[in-house]
């Protein structure tokens, strides 16, 4: 039984009763991203109906006493693959466990990666759908792009219009499996463009990587070491460059996913400076760790580290600090995508072959807070924004999901700023018995996370219930697209030539 460590609704003594509909938090700083403001907030059914100071209520609610405590929109991670296959693997946890796991770290929303199957999106759809059965909190999907033809176009149109995607991946990395080509980008860009969605890529050159990793391994480095040496930063500066410039071509929004280095930030600035809507994603490997350790001579202290692009050797990471604190990078995801060691040591004569992927969706909001807010970089209510609201704002789920308002679900955490966390491999909510970050301790803990009006976290107990999460269908044209179609008629103008 993979959820017998989880405490039901029902099962356990120890379980607070199930869901009762009225809750109040009372005292505590309550932060949004625009403001943050010392009050009460009053929840029944799951929704929020009341943020203010000093609310009364009847006996028959529940009050949590937040005082000096921080009470926040649970976190959204916008990038996840929970239960996923890749590169001949699965995942070690499933849909439900990840998500338990997010829960204790104070996430109550991701937005995960489906991916088609053989490059039918629809099957794709499907197979998620079939994977997140149990889930026990409220998820979003991106759908990948893997090929281009009549039904995958068809697909696009049906997912958007009836199903609630409103984001595409395209891969330009990955060669021989994933990968696409610049001609199948600019398809998919247009065809995002008519439907008023999202663009996402995963940019690395993939023709240029196979390249080098080829010549690093015919040199005699078969360790860990060739990841880093194969997959530089000026191959993720390029293809985040290509994919800005065709995108301005197109005149699309876009949203360049795990930016790990100095070089595709820089792209990614100088785009948005020039005023076009590109959306750089941080994640918290590239914030917080560095490439050593991809030369351990041990190799599973390695292994953990490998993921793509890279993370990039000391300087990237600070910098990538620096530049989520200005605005450059509006929001930090995990690319949560868990193996244990024993699947990371399947291959370990070449590095090319090694399962990409590191844990952080239970770690995210901690190591963020850490990292950012106590280190005196950004304030609470940038916190909130980088972790919650601009992700729900970007995916046009906004104010239903990131913000605490009158209207908004009940998907609330209470950080208390004076304790402290410490991340270990011993007590994390996942399977696997790697963890990136383990060892990393640091100031802040989400002491209490509230999902649907439901307290599922609190005391250091879990009580998660299987299937109590929804797929929240997310609609197209969001904020993103409200330019984009003053740029078409000035370009069209520009032409200084009739058109139709
Ligand atoms: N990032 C990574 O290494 N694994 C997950 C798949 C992807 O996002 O590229
Ligand atoms: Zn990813």
């Amino acid at each position: 039984n993979q959820t017998s460590e989880f405490c039901y609704e029902g099962e356990s003594a120890g379980c607070r009763s199930p869901t009762t509909s009225k809750n109040l938090i009372k005292g505590g700083i309550v932060v949004n991203a625009h403001h943050q403001e010392v009050a009460d907030v009053y929840i029944e059914d799951g929704i929020i109906v009341l943020v203010q100071c000093k609310i009364k209520v009847g006996d028959d609610v529940i009050v949590i006493d937040a005082t000096r405590k921080y009470v926040m929109p649970g976190g959204i991670d916008p990038h996840t693959h929970l239960g996923m296959e890749f590169m001949g693997s699965e995942t070690i946890d499933d849909c439900f466990r990840d998500q338990a796991a997010a829960l204790a770290g104070g996430t109550t929303m991701h937005i995960d990666f489906a991916l088609p199957i053989n490059g039918i999106l629809s099957a794709g759809f499907e197979a998620y759908t079939k994977k997140a059965r149990m889930a026990c909190m409220d998820y979003g999907l991106h759908m990948a792009v893997t090929k281009w033809d009549e039904v995958v176009s068809r697909d696009m149109e049906i997912l958007v219009k009836e199903k609630g995607i409103n984001s595409f991946k395209f891969f330009l990395a990955y060669k021989g499996s994933f990968m696409i080509n610049d001609e199948l980008l600019l398809k998919g860009f247009k065809k995002c463009k008519t439907l008023g969605v999202v663009p996402t890529v995963h940019a690395e050159n993939g023709d240029a990587v196979a390249e080098r990793q080829k010549r690093i391994f015919d040199l005699g480095i078969t360790g860990l070491e060739g990841h880093g040496l194969s997959r530089l930063p000026i191959l993720e500066g390029e293809a985040t460059s290509r994919a800005i410039r065709l995108a301005s071509f197109v005149n699309v929004p876009l949203y360049v996913v795990h930016v790990m280095s100095i070089d595709a930030m820089e792209e990614i600035a100088k785009a948005q400076k020039s005023g076009q809507e590109v959306v750089g994603e941080a994640v918290v490997s590239g914030l917080v760790l560095d490439d050593y350790a991809l030369w351990d001579p041990d190799f599973t202290t390695a292994a953990k580290y490998v993921m793509s692009p890279p993370i990039r050797e000391a300087g990237h990471g600070k910098a990538l600090q620096a530049a989520l604190s200005i605005g450059i990078l509006k929001l930090v995801g995990t690319d949560h995508c868990t193996f244990n060691s024993a699947q990371k040591a399947l291959d370990i004569d070449d590095f090319r072959k090694i399962l990409n992927g590191v844990n952080g969706i239970e770690e995210r909001k901690h190591l963020i807070w850490d990292t950012m807010v106590e280190s005196g970089q950004i304030f609470a209510i940038d916190y909130v924004r980088v972790t919650s609201t601009e992700c729900a704002r970007v995916f046009n789920i906004y104010p239903r999901k990131g913000a605490i308002l009158a209207v908004s679900d009940a998907d609330i955490i209470i950080l208390n700023p004076n304790a402290s966390f410490k991340i270990l491999s011993s007590s994390h909510h996942s399977r696997s018995d790697i963890n990136v970050y383990k060892g990393r301790k640091g100031k802040g803990n989400v002491e209490v996370t509230i999902v649907g009006g439901k307290v599922v976290w609190e005391n250091g107990e879990l009580k998660v219930e299987p299937d109590s999460g929804r797929y929240i269908e997310i609609p197209p044209f969001g904020h993103l697209f409200s330019s984009i179609g003053k740029a078409d008629v000035a370009y069209l103008s520009s032409l200084h030539a009739p058109v139709h």
